[in-house]
Parts: C-alpha cells; structure tokens; sequence
C-alpha cells in the first residue's frame, strides 16, 4: 500500500477582500480597506495547487464558504428581500456586514484538524472542523467546513467526521494551524504536537498580554480525544506568549513540521529544551531533525512579514523534500539569505520554490495557511470525492469558472451591492456541480 500527504487548497471566494477583520494578525490591519482583486487571489492559490500537483504531489480544492452569509445577517435581525438585508446591515452594522462577506475560509490550514487513520485507534482518517471563535467573521465558517468536508471525504468506512468543539473561548481551536504531525513514513503512526497559546482552566499559565491566543490546551485535548489517538503519540507545546504578541497569530507563522523535520524559530515555543526532548523520546529511535533558526539570522518581525515558518515542506517522489514559500520570502535579505543556506545543511530539506500568494498573504495567510494536510494511503485516496482532485482538467476548469464570475477588484463598499451576492451564489452553485458536492450551502437547501 502505498501513503501519501496530501494538499487540500481553499479556493478563494468571490468576495476575497481586505476588511482589516483580524487583531493580532499584522497583515489583516494594515491593508484594512485596501481594495482587492479576487480573480488574481483565485488564480494565485490554483497557480500553487497546479505545480503541486505537476510535481507528483495528490492536491485537493475544498471549496470557499457562502459569502456574503445572508444566513448570518438574519439571525441577527435584519429581515426583508436579500437586497434589503444587505443594505440595512450596511446602513446600521456596517462591521458585521464585512464579517459576514470575509472569503476567510480560504485558510484551509483553518478549516479543521485532521489525524491519518495510521494514528487513531480505530483505524479511520478523523476530522475536526475547528470553531474558530475568537473572530466573529471566522467562527461562521464551522458547520458549511463540516458540509464540504463531508461532501469531499465522502466515505464513511474512511473518514470519521466530527462536530466541530463547543462554541466558547474555553474551546479556542484554530485546527491544523496549530498542528503538526512528525512520522519516519506517512503511513506509520506519527507523533502529532498540538501547540496552544493558553490554557482556558489554568488563570496562572503563561498568556499574551497584547493580542489574543486562539487555541486553548483544552480544545486540543479535546481534539486528541475525539481522534483516539495515544498518549504516546501526542504532545501538547505552549506557544510563545510574547511572539504572540508580536504577530504569530497561529503556531503555523513560526514552525512548521514534516515527516522526521521540524523547522522552526528560537522563540516559537516554551520550555523548547524540555518538549524537543519529549519528542525524541516519543518520536523513538528513527533520524529526527530539528532545524532551529536563530533570532540572529531571522528576527521574530522579519518571520511574520515574509513569513518564513508558513511555508510547507513537502516530500517529492524522490524523497526529497521541498520549502514551498510565499516570494515574499524572496524579496526579504535576511530570510532569502537563510533559505539559500538551509538546503545546503545537510537535512531532507534539497530545494525551495517560490510563489506569487501576495493576494492571500496581504491578510496574512501564506503557502502553508492555504492548505489543509491529510495523510493518507491509496485506499483512501480513491474514497475521495474524485472531482475535487487537481489535474489538468480540473485546473483548467476553474481558471474558466474564476474567468467567467470573478471580479478583479473589490472594495469593502461593494459588499452591500446586491449584485455581488447574486454572483457569488451563480458561481457557488455552479461550483458545486462542477465539484459534485451536493448541496452545501444554506442558500441550495
Ligand atoms: N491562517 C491564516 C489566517 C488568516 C486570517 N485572516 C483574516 O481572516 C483576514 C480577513 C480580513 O481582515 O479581511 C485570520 O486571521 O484568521
């Protein structure tokens, strides 16, 4: 049998725009209100999926969120014809209108987490889509994740879907971007790190002061019970309270691991000394590489604004791995200078590649935010939804479906116009078929 890590993308909404939703998420405030272009945004993170997928890679497309969510709107009060809704929220909410049309759940890394059947004991690929509640525009997304999850792991004998976790700060849980999986192959039971940024039963540990901590210790207890996975091969990390504060919202914007490599920057965790150490035990006797990256080579806000860390690292065919990073990382000396070196010291890690993700990064999400990780064997590979597989038809037609219902510039006062919902739903609708989702919005039931 043979294993593989897939990619899932986020295909980014219609209504991809810069509304300056997220504190503690330095890109998101500082291009607030800047104007967007969600056909190029759609077609940068396809660019990536694609040379993913021409490089031996299996890539996946989840499908983007209802937005604007009328649903949302008239749960909280506004009421009248579509047209009205949005235009009374705009008139007297104006910010819970943008929170209801962010295309956010392109961040698949957001989207849920997920634990290859190699790890559970029951032998089933486990996901969890993550409640996303310490931003309004976010926590909106769970149940329709939940749906298209469904719809494109579409197997029960396989996949083992569950709700996402309670809908209370105590349950902070941002999925995967705060996850990662170390294994020697990926079919072998991996060792997964949960890394939370406080603990929601515990007042007296360690917490930023500044910016908020997303994920709580509890969720992710939550998450390792419900997946089944074994004490042995779990290891819960505390985040950095202070880089925290200084703009690593998610574990992902400072560390990022594959099979037996796990890359990160010198102030990322707590304690590193004693979890690196609690790894290697658990990990067992297999080669493991901890690549380390100095404060002196790369300071904390050179790692935020290219985001070094939220790169992914992939295993090619050949064995191989490879840094697939944002340019950004490229137009950065410090950080362009260290990727340089680090395929030359003597790890897995052979090549780097570079990609146009600006779109996606100018709300601070990057290569590795654009991805959702799902380890799995060929059995399972062939219980997926076989038309959410990227290929060279599948590429080419959703290049044709972005041409034909993308706008290439949007601003958040054109959230209001009602033309943009009824767009967004042609092309949604049309998506779905395209996809063989089913009905997954609320706007189909
Ligand atoms: N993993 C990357 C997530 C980025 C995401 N940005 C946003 O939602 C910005 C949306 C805006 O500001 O328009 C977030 O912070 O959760």
């Amino acid at each position: 049998m043979k294993h593989f890590e897939a990619n899932f993308d986020g295909l980014v909404g219609p209504t991809h725009n810069y509304a300056g939703l997220s504190f503690g998420n330095v890109a998101s405030l500082s291009n607030a209100a800047a104007v967007s272009n969600p056909k190029a945004a759609a077609k940068q993170g396809l660019q990536k999926a694609k040379a993913l997928a021409d490089m031996g890679m299996v890539q996946g497309m989840l499908a983007p969120q209802e937005r604007p969510d009328l649903h949302t709107l008239r749960r909280i009060g506004f009421t009248g014809s579509d047209a009205e809704v949005l235009n009374k929220a705009a008139k007297q909410a104006p910010a819970l209108l943008r929170a209801c049309c962010s295309a956010s759940s392109m961040w698949t890394a957001n989207a849920a987490t997920v634990s290859p059947s190699a790890d559970c004991a029951d032998g089933k690929l486990h996901f969890t889509p993550a409640n996303l509640v310490d931003k309004l525009h976010r926590s909106i997304e769970p149940v329709t994740t939940g749906n298209i999850l469904a719809a494109t792991f579409n197997n029960e004998k396989h996949f083992s879907h569950h709700q996402h976790l309670p809908e209370h700060a105590s349950f902070g849980d941002e999925g995967a971007a705060n996850h990662t999986r170390l294994c020697n192959e990926y079919g072998n039971k991996g060792l997964e790190l949960f890394v939370y940024g406080q603990e929601a039963t515990n007042p007296a540990a360690p917490k930023p002061s500044k910016y908020p901590a997303r994920q709580t210790l509890e969720a992710s207890q939550a998450i390792a019970r419900l997946h089944k996975l074994d004490d042995d091969n779990t290891v819960y990390i505390s985040q950095n309270p202070d880089v925290i504060d200084q703009g690593v919202f998610h574990n992902d914007v400072i560390a990022v691991g594959n099979q037996n490599v796990l890359f990160y920057h010198q102030q990322a965790f707590l304690n590193t000394q004693h979890k690196l150490d609690e790894i290697k035990r658990k990990f067992g006797s297999s080669e493991l590489h901890f690549i380390e990256v100095p404060t002196d080579k790369v300071g904390i806000q050179d790692a935020v604004k290219s985001y070094l860390f939220n790169t992914q690292i992939i295993t090619l065919p050949s064995g191989e791995m490879a840094i697939i990073a944002p340019t950004n990382c490229q137009e950065n000396e410090a950080v362009h200078a260290y990727l340089q070196e680090v395929v030359t010291l003597g790890t897995p890690i052979k090549q780097v590649h570079y990609f146009d993700v600006k779109q996606s990064m100018q709300n601070g999400g990057g290569p590795a935010c654009l991805r959702l990780r799902v380890a799995m064997n060929d059995t399972e590979v062939a219980a997926v939804n076989q038309h959410t597989l990227m290929n060279d038809v599948l590429f080419s037609e959703l290049n044709n479906w972005v041409d034909k219902h993308y706008r290439d510039r949007l601003s958040v006062d054109d959230l209001a116009d009602p033309q943009v919902l009824i767009e967004s739903r042609t092309a949604l609708d049309e998506l779905t078929q395209l996809m063989q989702l089913g009905s997954v919005y609320q706007f189909q039931k």
